[in-house]
């Protein structure tokens, strides 16, 4: 993409600005003359060559430095405005690392602080330097300071003060307001330390509230003084400021106080137009390139223009080209039939705008919408550059393999390479799958070039001081198709996505400190920066929507999705230790050999399902903290086991996470006001539910993610469970996970469930059934013949009448003391709860459409 300024355009920008800094160069010496002490707007009036329209800017702090002789040298009378409504933080600083480094020219607004390094390829015509101040520069200077606020300015009474060097060695100033001509006070500025400089001036009120404003402000209680850091010297050195900020996909405001100047460059735009709620005048993007050259000519107007990652997104708006042309449909010949005919519209959509932007994007569709499909199927449409990396969360990792030889049945059984440890090889297969944990171990691998890359959950990617994010970076750098997916890429904060669009375009912001200064309100604190806060978010969302990021809600796409979307998470085996493993195994054996009855069966099956909690404990609770730490704000979790229930409970405790249980020991009495709580709270909440006490009853819709940590032989149960959540009050598609892990009772079980669920669909007794919505058809496809005997068992045992079975299952585990949550299987409680308050969502309207 191209740059929006044209070479001739750049030069006449460049040669106003020569002439500019010429002119004030020639007033500035003029000044020197004489104007020393002068106190009131009406002698600044006297001097035009100043400022021609002072009453405009009389509600500004300047700074002027007279101590330069050479009149061209850029230090030479550095002036600032500083609106006081509108105070601007530094601009810009020299290198992220070391901001306050003074040696550094700085520049103002191009969003880019690294001075001289990029200054190459940058649009030189949008950029002005204001040279940092040294110590030496601290000897003479003027201070001219209105502390009234714009909104005042009408009514008068302004408090104009001015500091007014001395010429010679030491620096003079002097204080008087125009409301108290009289009351005129003296001060001066002093080197203090290394990096910093101090105003000796009587006490003043109004100059200590402009001073309370400078961020890097420090009082020196043993002196009486305030200082600051010299980059606020600079910045106090700025003109009368403002700044471009886009507003929609056409059109950029300038935000900027009043200037009758400024207003008349507006009022000669074709594309003006004047926002009577923000009171700012807004342009199409082709007028900017000119709006720019004329503002940029004016000597008393700084306006930091449109960050460089916006300028070349919008090259084509710029440069008149644009036009409302259509994502094309990109031809997916190349991809196994099976995936592409299974998207729905808006997948397919996304897959254009995917490779529409050859391969790197941000994929941030709301949970449950698809992600992984599409993900494989953009990635397949580059299959010739494979080997493909894929880094999940280590919970997923096996759903992830799943997935890929369900929807690409091309691909060869043994194409697929979980890796396990950190000695497995990273490259060994066609598709390589990691945990990013496992990624961070893995250092003497990492040489391995990928040429494409999905990243699941890429907001794991947030901190660029993780191990995970060191390790992923250089991988994503050296891949030509990158593709993440996050349903949540920023969870608080606008800093959180830096790593995340640096994945994507590295080119758009270099520095994360302009990154900061521009989307992050970064401020300048005693400390540090402070990158927590949040500005321009809504150029930043129009940004990244043009560039690199899709995102649907749940809500677009409504009409598109089933009521439920089921999905098997095969959980990682191993968090199942050995010696459980070993114990499974033995239980399994046990019972190919047969019982002498069916009651040493029954007792058999019991305990074997009971270990399987056992041994499920620890992914689960991993997967429970993998969407914690996603940012789902309600979900249910189904258990069997009180086992289960109680390590879920303890977990979410442990990490003070807000939740409700309801179990067969809950009395009737509190499961409404438990249900109430879960409902109407506003903070993320688990509800943590009993398969057999809490599956019947309860309205629990203020949440639309189910989760089962634990399999049941009852289809119907699980149903009733699900809709806990799906039920009236529910207004989004419901997601249900399953958590099945090899090796245990589910391997039975979940063949079985699917079948039953199979049944139910084609008597349409089930909205929707497992084979088509669930990563199910590769999962244990048909047991072992050697374990068919188990499966058998688990069919002939579980498929009699559900109400007998299930009371008498339940005694019979009372007996071989298994601890089932057996309190009160079927309650029916009959509690509702209404519709629940709008659900919260982090920084939701950024990522709202
Ligand atoms: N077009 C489709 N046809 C059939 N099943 C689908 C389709 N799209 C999604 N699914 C199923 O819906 C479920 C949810 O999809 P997926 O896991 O890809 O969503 P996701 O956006 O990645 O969710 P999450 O944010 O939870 O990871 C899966 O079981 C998936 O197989």
């Amino acid at each position: 993409m191209s740059s929006s300024l044209t070479e001739e355009q750049k030069r006449r920008i460049e040669e106003n600005r020569q002439k500019a800094l010429a002119r004030r160069a020639e007033r500035l010496a003029a000044q020197r003359g004489g104007q020393v002490g002068i106190t009131g707007p009406q002698v600044i009036e006297q001097n035009p060559g100043n400022r021609g329209n002072l009453k405009q800017e009389n509600n500004h702090v300047r700074f002027i430095s007279q101590h330069r002789q050479n009149p061209n040298s850029p230090e030479h009378g550095q002036q600032a405005l500083i609106n006081l409504g509108t105070f601007q933080q530094p601009k810009c600083y020299p290198a992220f690392k070391n901001p306050t480094e003074p040696s550094y020219p700085r520049l103002i607004g191009n969003g880019h602080p690294d001075g001289t390094k990029n200054l190459q390829s940058q649009n030189k015509s949008s950029i002005k330097y204001v040279p940092p101040p040294s110590s030496a520069t601290l000897g003479d200077s003027e201070m001219l300071i209105n502390t009234n606020r714009p909104m005042e300015r009408e009514g008068g009474g302004g408090g104009m003060q001015k500091l007014t060097s001395c010429a010679g060695a030491g620096s003079t100033f002097e204080a008087a307001s125009c409301k108290k001509a009289n009351s005129v006070a003296q001060g001066k500025c002093v080197k203090y330390g290394e990096d910093r400089f101090q105003v000796e001036i009587g006490y003043n009120a109004e100059l200590i509230a402009i001073f309370k404003k400078i961020p890097s402000k420090s009082y020196d209680p043993a002196m009486k003084k305030w200082n600051f850091s010299l980059e606020d010297y600079s910045s106090l050195n700025s003109n009368f400021v403002g700044k471009c900020v886009l507003i929609s996909r056409l059109r950029f405001e300038v935000d900027i106080g009043y200037s009758a100047e400024v207003i008349g460059v507006f009022k000669r735009m074709d594309s003006r137009n004047y926002d009577m709620n923000t009171r700012k005048w807004n342009f199409l993007l082709e007028d900017y390139p000119k709006l720019m050259e004329v503002l940029q000519s004016l000597v008393s107007v700084e306006v930091e223009p449109l960050p460089e990652a916006v300028i070349k997104t919008f090259a084509a708006q710029i440069q008149r080209s644009a036009s409302e042309t259509e994502i094309p449909d990109a031809d997916l010949s190349v991809v196994d039939s099976e995936i592409v005919t299974s998207l729905m519209p808006f997948q397919r959509e996304g897959v254009n705008f995917a490779i529409s932007r050859n391969g790197r994007l941000l994929l941030a569709d709301d949970m449950g919408l698809g992600k992984t499909l599409q993900a494989i199927c953009i990635a397949a449409y580059y299959r010739k550059e494979w080997p493909l990396l894929v880094v999940t969360p280590s919970s997923v990792r096996f759903t992830w393999a799943e997935a890929f030889h369900r929807w690409l049945p091309s691909l060869s059984p043994g194409s697929t390479n979980v890796i396990v440890t950190g000695k497995d090889s990273l490259t060994a297969s066609l598709v390589n799958i990691v945990s990013f944990d496992l990624l961070s171990k893995m250092d003497k691998q990492l040489k391995s070039t990928f040429q494409v890359v999905i990243i699941d959950e890429s907001h794991f990617l947030k901190n660029i001081k993780t191990a995970r994010c060191r390790a992923a970076m250089p991988l994503l750098k050296a891949a030509r198709r990158v593709i993440l997916l996050s349903g949540t890429p920023a969870m608080s904060r606008p800093a959180e996505l830096y790593t995340q669009i640096m994945a994507v375009q590295p080119a758009f912001f270099p520095q994360f400190h302009s990154f900061g200064l521009r989307y992050c309100d970064a401020k300048k604190m005693p400390w540090g920066w402070d990158y927590s806060g949040s500005s321009n978010l809504t150029e930043l969302k129009i940004l990244l929507k043009e560039s690199i990021m899709i995102r649907r809600l749940k809500s677009d796409v409504l009409s598109q999705l089933p009521a439920k979307q089921r999905k098997m998470v095969v959980v990682a085996p191993e968090g199942i230790s050995a010696k459980t493993k070993a114990v499974l195994a033995d239980e399994a054996k046990k019972m190919t050999k047969g019982y002498d009855s069916k009651q040493q069966e029954r007792e058999a099956l019991l305990l074997f399902y009971n270990r399987t909690a056992e041994a499920k404990i620890h992914s689960v609770v991993e997967y429970i903290l993998e969407l914690l730490e996603r940012g789902n704000d309600k979900f249910l979790v189904f258990a069997h086991h009180k086992i289960m229930l109680d390590a879920i409970v303890a977990e979410l405790e442990k990490k003070h996470v807000e939740y409700i249980r309801i179990d067969g020991s809950t009395p009737s009495a509190e499961r409404q006001s438990l249900c109430q709580k879960f409902q109407f709270s506003e903070k993320q909440v688990v509800a943590v539910l009993s398969l057999t006490a809490a599956n019947m009853g309860l309205t629990l819709s203020a949440a639309d993610l189910v989760v089962f940590a634990e399999l049941f032989w009852n289809p119907g149960v699980l149903i009733q469970a699900e809709d806990r959540a799906h039920r009236i009050g529910q207004t989004s598609s419901v997601n249900v996970h399953y958590l099945v892990a090899k090796g245990t009772a589910d391997d039975y079980l979940w063949p079985m469930i699917q079948e039953k669920i199979e049944v139910l669909g084609e008597a349409g007794l089930s909205e929707t059934n497992f084979s088509k919505t669930a990563e199910s058809t590769n999962y244990c496809p048909k047991p072992d013949p050697k374990q068919k005997t188990i499966y058998d068992l688990f069919q002939r045992t579980f498929s009699e009448s559900r109400d007998d079975t299930d009371e008498a299952l339940l005694l019979e585990a009372a007996d071989a003391c298994c601890e089932f949550d057996s309190g009160s299987a079927l309650q029916d409680t009959g509690e509702t709860c209404s519709v629940s308050p709008p659900r919260k969502r982090r920084i939701e309207e950024f990522f709202k459409k």
